[in-house]
Order: structure tokens, then C-alpha cells, then sequence
């Protein structure tokens, strides 16, 4: 495709993405190939299993799919919703992101020089694997770690409310580049979703396990669901 978009450049129809990458003169591709793998690795495996994982939740909880079809209902009859006309909604994106737990272990990072940190020696070279997980579900920051409830993000005023423990992108300088794009995704195919669609269990099947697959992310074992249309 790469070679197809050289020979057919046009320098006053630029047409797309890869388009771009060769009126930049990059020839060779590799900065472009990268750049893709990224976009596929980093950004569509990630959403994808947080979408997985929400439904899973929506299985065990048809209270939290009504709450947010009821907020849609307030909302959307006068403007199309953003996350801040939709606390709920908002919430149950930011607690999926928190159960789901995607990426438990981040991304390992290097240490460039000797380094001391809370009365601990880190050496120059060692790998740092940090662990988002423990932040994620712990009891002190988050009650009942284990329970999806998106009402851990809503105050006494219906207001959505951030936590600062709540790190499944990591932080920091190398925080992930994708989070804004990340959430802004999973906010309009989950409303988009829920409001056309209904999530069942299988008739006759126990719910599917919330244990999940640990590799690179951390996705949901394969399970069946029914999907009943809305109108
Ligand atoms: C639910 C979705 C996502 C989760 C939970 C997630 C999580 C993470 C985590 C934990 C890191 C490691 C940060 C660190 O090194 O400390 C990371 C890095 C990264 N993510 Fe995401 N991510 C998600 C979606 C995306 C999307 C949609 C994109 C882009 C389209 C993306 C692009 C990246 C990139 C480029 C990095 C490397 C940043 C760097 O090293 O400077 N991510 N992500």
C-alpha cells in the first residue's frame, strides 16, 4: 500500500493518512509502520477488551445498563450527550476502565541512573514493572474493590467525581498517549450501545467468570451473551 500511495502521490489531493507520511518524504515506511503497530497494539486491542469486559458487567448488572438508558432519555431529547450532560454514564466508563484493569502491569520502564527512592536503592539498568492493579483495587481508595459500581464516581449532588488512585493508564510522563481517544471511544460506543441494545446472559449458562486472561492486556475468557434490540 505504501508503494501504491509513492507512485500515485498526488501533492494537491492528499488522501489519507499514509499520504501524509510520504508528503513528510518518508519513504521508507518504517516511521509510518510504527506508527500503525501502535495505533493496532496499543489502541484498538486495548478498547476492544474494555468493551468485552463492559458487557460482561452489564451480564451481572442490568440496573446499571436501565440507570444509564434513563439518563440518555433526560438528555439526548435536547442535545446529542457529552460525558459532562451524562454523570452516570461517565462513571460506568470510568469504573469499567477500573475493573477491567486492562493493562495490570503497564508497561515495564528502565532506570537511567542509580536512584533512591523511599528508603529504597534502585540501580542503574533495573527494569521497573509497576503495578497498576494494586492501585486499582485498593480497598482503601476504592471500598469493596472487587464490586463494579460505577456509584463510587457520583457524589451526594448526582456530580461525576474523579478519584485520584483510579490509574489504569499508568501516570506520569509516559502516561498512555491514547487515554483522552481511549475514553472519548469507550464513552460513545458504550452509550451508542446501550441505548439501542439490551445485554442478557445466556439462557441456561452461569454467568461468565470475572477472573480474565492475563497476557499482554487483560481480556475476559470467551463468553455468550444475548442481545436484544431496543426499538
Ligand atoms: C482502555 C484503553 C487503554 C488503556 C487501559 C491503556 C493503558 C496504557 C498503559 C497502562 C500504558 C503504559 C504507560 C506507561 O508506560 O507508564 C499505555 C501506553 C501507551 N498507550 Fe495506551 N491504553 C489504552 C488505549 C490506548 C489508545 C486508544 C491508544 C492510541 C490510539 C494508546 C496509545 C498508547 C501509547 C502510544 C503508549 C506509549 C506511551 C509512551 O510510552 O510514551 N493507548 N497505555
Amino acid at each position: 500500500m505504501i508503494k501504491e500511495h509513492i507512485d500515485s502521490y498526488d501533492e494537491t489531493n492528499v488522501r489519507d493518512f499514509i499520504d501524509v507520511f510520504v508528503q513528510e518524504d518518508e519513504k521508507t515506511g518504517i516511521q509510518l509502520m510504527k506508527t500503525i503497530g501502535d495505533l493496532f497494539s496499543a489502541g484498538t486491542e486495548t478498547t476492544a477488551t474494555a468493551i468485552r469486559w463492559a458487557v460482561l458487567f452489564f451480564l451481572y448488572h442490568p440496573e446499571v445498563q436501565e440507570r444509564m438508558r434513563e439518563e440518555m432519555s433526560d438528555v439526548i431529547v435536547s442535545k446529542y450527550g457529552k460525558p459532562e450532560d451524562l454523570p452516570y454514564c461517565e462513571a460506568v466508563v470510568t469504573e469499567v476502565l477500573r475493573c477491567s484493569n486492562i493493562v495490570p502491569l503497564s508497561v515495564p520502564h528502565g532506570v537511567v541512573c542509580d536512584t533512591y527512592f523511599r528508603g529504597y536503592f534502585i540501580p542503574k539498568d533495573a527494569i521497573i514493572v509497576p503495578n497498576l492493579d494494586s492501585v486499582l483495587h485498593d480497598p482503601d481508595m476504592f471500598p469493596d474493590p472487587e464490586e463494579f459500581r460505577p456509584d463510587r464516581f457520583i457524589n451526594d449532588q448526582g456530580e461525576f467525581v474523579n478519584n485520584e488512585a483510579l490509574i489504569p493508564f499508568s501516570s506520569g510522563r509516559r502516561i498512555c498517549l491514547g487515554e483522552s481517544l481511549a475514553r472519548m471511544e469507550l464513552f460513545l460506543f458504550l452509550t451508542c450501545m446501550v441505548q439501542r441494545f439490551q445485554f442478557l446472559p445466556e439462557v441456561n449458562l452461569p454467568l461468565p467468570s470475572r477472573k480474565g486472561i492475563l497476557g499482554i492486556t487483560r481480556s475476559p475468557e470467551p463468553y455468550l451473551c444475548r442481545i436484544l434490540s431496543i426499538q
